[in-house]
């Protein structure tokens, strides 16, 4: 599935039934404090005729009576699209004074009314809650969101394992699937638009789903994807340098992120404060806040402690602020899945459920050990052969010190690369990380997007090599593409009792150089690559491409 037919599902996911109305009867009912949208051309809509029925920002994701929203884009103008939109039955057009004219040509003698608000955007999330009721007072899910630079989409699976485990349906918006109760598609974002995100919570609230968990990107906040819903407990996992491509600086970033943690967007916080930004978040944030502390290094509500290591796993106590304890277990390696355990499970307290039900819903059914796919995902034992998601500084140094095997014999072979058109800051750093952490760094592509792979894996490189030199690190460097010669380079170099680990892409199926997605799963790759080599691979992986 191409990101347009992926984008494309998530808009069909909408309610089976949406009262229509007219946008007389949708405009009164946006929350105060807009100001008002002015009909500025076009038919009658406006006098109580009911026609509207769904809400979209994309004229080829119109259905048959929609209002089409036209917003300004980084490259051109949603208006642009106005003629599509009416072709697909775009009932009404709402559009900006930039827009104006090139919708009010489009819809010359159709009798489509255009209306007229700015900042057009601020209308988008507010007009499609209203018009796909997504989240009225009653009947319907508990939302969760979670946020912060690493660990969302994990955490997301572990509300839902928890969820579950309480005997509770559930629901999911993030960067893996789309899932209503049974009904689940392939993401192309990880908060997708949002006439999306409310057509999504509709059809989940139609479904009778009781519990959902969405990941909230950084971009959705600043791309106002959220706008208009309402979270009952929203969720910090940490902030560290990723996508200063967007925010320019680190206190941008935090900013966006810190504009979920508001009363006009969610009822109560669970807020990790083992980082700087966690605790300044804590101190700002004017929402109910319980604070988790999982390094014990800062005073928090919850504290994580009795940390040991259970197979790949770890076993760990969760102290709460009036002597709770509760016994958990998360079978994913990594002591952040710990803290995305952690988190997960406070947040479901949070919303009311007793610590003798989470206990006991933990004990029968292990929630923190579900298989979240592309993170730590084990494809071969022996050696151990890992494929994770990192693909910022501070994930991958926690991923490589993560996995590492404290036996000296024991090497530890990493392949991963830069995204191209990101945050070109990152490249040398993660270059730098891996040279200190593995015994055998191989660079080689990741998504080049537009730009010329040889530059992405120069920056990882000059990284690489310049703390090599600097440290007198004694690392094996290697420059190998494309990816898939790369990770059969990592398994031929490999040895018994060593691991590989392929970091970056985690579940992603596509790899998309210049405009052209060329398949390419790197679990698929590894698990081919240990057969191929005379090592074996665990039967039973969800490959998916
Ligand atoms: C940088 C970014 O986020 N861009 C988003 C932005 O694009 P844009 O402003 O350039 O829009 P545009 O292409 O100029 O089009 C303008 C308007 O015309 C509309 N249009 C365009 C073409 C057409 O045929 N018909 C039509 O109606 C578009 O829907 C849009 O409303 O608005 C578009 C639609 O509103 C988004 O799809 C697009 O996300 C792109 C696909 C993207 O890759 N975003 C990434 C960076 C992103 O959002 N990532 C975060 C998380 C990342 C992470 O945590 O790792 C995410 O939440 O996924
Ligand atoms: N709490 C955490 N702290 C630091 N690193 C983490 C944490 N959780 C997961 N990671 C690392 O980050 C990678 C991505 O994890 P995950 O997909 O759960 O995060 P995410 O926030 O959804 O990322 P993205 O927005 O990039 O999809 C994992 O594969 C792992 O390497």
């Amino acid at each position: 599935m191409s990101i347009n037919e992926q984008s494309g599902a998530a808009a069909r996911m909408r309610p089976d039934v949406v009262v229509p109305r007219s946008m007389g009867q949708i405009l009164a009912a946006l929350p105060a404090g807009l100001p008002p949208v002015q009909l500025v051309g076009g038919g009658d809509n406006d006098d109580g005729a009911a026609s509207i029925t769904g809400v979209t920002i994309d004229s080829r994701e119109v259905l048959r009576g929609d209002l089409y929203i036209a917003v300004p884009g980084t490259g051109r103008h949603g208006a642009d699209f106005t003629a599509q939109a009416v072709a697909e039955g775009a009932s009404a057009v709402l559009t900006d004074d930039a827009g104006l004219e090139t919708a009010a040509a489009a819809l010359r003698g159709t009798g489509i009314p255009l209306y007229r608000a700015a900042p057009v955007r601020d209308y988008v999330g507010p007009l499609a809650a209203v018009v796909f009721d997504s989240q009225p007072p009653r009947d319907r899910p508990i939302l969760f969101g979670v946020t912060g630079t690493n660990g969302k989409t994990t955490t997301t699976y572990f509300l839902n394992a928890l969820s579950a485990a309480l005997g509770l349906s559930t629901g999911l918006i993030g960067t893996i699937e789309i899932r209503a109760g049974d009904t689940a598609i392939p993401s192309a974002l990880t908060t997708p638009e949002s006439p999306q995100v409310h057509g999504i919570l509709a059809l989940m609230r139609e479904r009778g789903i009781e519990a959902a968990a969405m990941e909230v990107s950084s971009h959705a906040v600043e791309y106002r994807r959220v706008d208009g819903v309402q979270f009952d407990v929203v969720g910090f996992t940490n902030l560290t340098q990723d996508h200063l491509d967007l925010h320019g600086t680190m206190d941008e970033y935090f900013d966006a992120k810190a504009a979920l943690f508001s009363r006009n967007r969610a009822d109560r916080a669970v807020i990790i404060v083992d980082d700087e930004w966690g605790r300044r978040l804590a101190r700002r944030t004017d929402l109910e806040t319980v604070t988790l502390s999982v390094s014990g290094g800062s005073p928090a509500d919850w504290m994580v402690s009795g940390i040991s290591r259970v197979g790949l796993g770890h076993a760990f106590t969760l102290e709460g602020p009036a002597g709770e304890e509760l016994v958990l277990r998360c079978g994913l390696p990594g002591i952040f899945n710990v803290a995305n355990a952690a988190l997960a499970a406070v947040m479901v307290l949070a919303t009311g459920t007793t610590c003798q039900d989470l206990q006991r819903a933990a004990e029968l059914h292990d929630p923190f050990t579900t298989e979240v796919p592309g993170r730590m995902q084990l494809i071969g034992e022996n050696p151990a052969a890992i494929v994770d998601f990192a693909h910022n500084p501070d994930a991958l140094a926690l991923t490589l010190e993560s996995v590492r095997v404290p036996q000296a014999d024991s090497r530890l072979l990493i392949v991963f690369g830069a995204t191209g058109q990101r945050d070109v800051s990152k490249r040398p750093v993660m270059g730098a990380t891996a040279a200190r952490l593995a015994d055998v760094v191989i660079i080689t592509d990741d998504d080049p997007h537009d730009e010329d792979e040889a530059v992405i894996r120069a920056g990882v490189l000059e990284g690489a090599q310049g703390a090599k030199d600097a440290e007198n690190l004694s690392c094996e460097i290697l420059e190998i593409f494309p990816r898939a010669a790369a990770i059969d380079q990592a398994v031929a170099l490999a040895r018994k009792g060593d691991i590989v680990l392929v970091a970056g892409r985690g579940h992603e199926v596509w790899q998309e150089v210049k405009g052209v997605n060329l398949p390419l799963d790197d679990r698929a790759e590894l698990a081919a690559a240990l057969t191929r080599h005379g090592f074996s691979a665990l039967s039973g992986n969800r490959i998916e491409s």
